[in-house]
């Protein structure tokens, strides 16, 4: 479903603040695939999520989307298919309109002669949809009164409902507490399963990322260093996962204590 094939990105190129942030970086992603990416900082998750998002243009290398070749298509395009929730609960929704607005907001996503009237009827299908996160009483409420975990909830609802084909998860959960974060991780769960979704993660919770989802990719220096799936991801841990990584880049791991336990 997604295909990234020799891709690279530089940034600065050819002064003296030139850094390759990616690599030659292939990655075959599978429809249903649920990846979770760890790595150090510095080491290109953000970067490979913002050259397939379309943030940044690639270097050189191609990215193709259910066979359709996206390499130069417009960020705002790309949305269609892709959606992407960032680590800033704030930043999915408009913190001055009602929930119900925000939702209208979400709904009419790409459509851009047809208008979509928010009548009762409308009102029903939010509050369904708001169920699961518990939210169905509260379509008047201003999104600035919710919590962190709660506008995150959200912000995770509004993204499905736009029927996008890929999630990008983008350190979604770091700026909550546990309690919220682990909330938000069984939404997600959730989400993907009830709405047939291809998704990555980017986390630094090694835990999370082998608990979650069918495969492991590691990254290192702008590098894909392991991709680890299935049955093999199952037996991980995070003892044998820093193990690995030594063996594999004959260097120790980022010891950051973040890197091994929380967000
Ligand atoms: N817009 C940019 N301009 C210049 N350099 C950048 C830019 N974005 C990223 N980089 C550089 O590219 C490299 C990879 O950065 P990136 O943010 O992708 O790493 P990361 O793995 O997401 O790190 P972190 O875990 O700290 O968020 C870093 O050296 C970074 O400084």
């Amino acid at each position: 479903m997604l295909d990234i094939i020799n891709m690279t990105k530089v940034f600065y190129p050819g002064t003296v603040n030139e850094k390759l942030a990616l690599d030659d970086i292939n990655l075959h992603v599978n429809p249903g695939d649920v990846v979770c990416i760890v790595g150090s900082n510095g080491s290109g998750k953000s970067t490979l999520f913002n050259l397939i998002s379309g943030t940044y243009p690639v270097t050189s290398g191609q990215i193709t989307l259910d066979g359709k070749n996206v390499t130069n298509s417009p960020e705002y395009k790309r949305a269609m298919t892709i959606g992407r929730i960032f680590q800033d609960p704030t930043k999915g929704t408009a913190a001055n309109m009602s929930i119900e607005d925000n939702m209208i907001t979400a709904a009419t996503k790409g459509m851009k002669s047809l208008r979509i009237s928010l009548n009762n009827e409308r009102r029903e299908e939010f509050k369904k949809l708001l169920e699961p996160i518990g939210m169905q009483d509260r379509l008047k409420d201003n999104v600035g009164l919710l919590s962190g975990g709660q506008r995150q909830a959200l912000t995770l609802l509004m993204t499905v409902m736009s029927k996008p084909r890929m999630l990008l998860l983008d350190e979604h959960t770091a700026a909550l507490d546990p309690r919220n974060a682990q909330i938000v991780m069984d939404l997600t769960e959730r989400f993907i399963k009830e709405y047939d979704l291809t998704a990555l993660m980017v986390t630094h919770n090694m835990q999370f990322a082998i608990d979650f989802g069918n495969r492991l990719v590691m990254m290192d220096e702008g590098t894909i260093i392991l991709d680890v799936s299935g049955e093999d991801k199952k037996k991980l841990t995070v003892n044998k996962l820093v193990e690995l990584f030594k063996n594999i880049r004959k260097k120790d791991f980022d010891n950051d204590e973040g890197l091994l336990t929380c967000e």
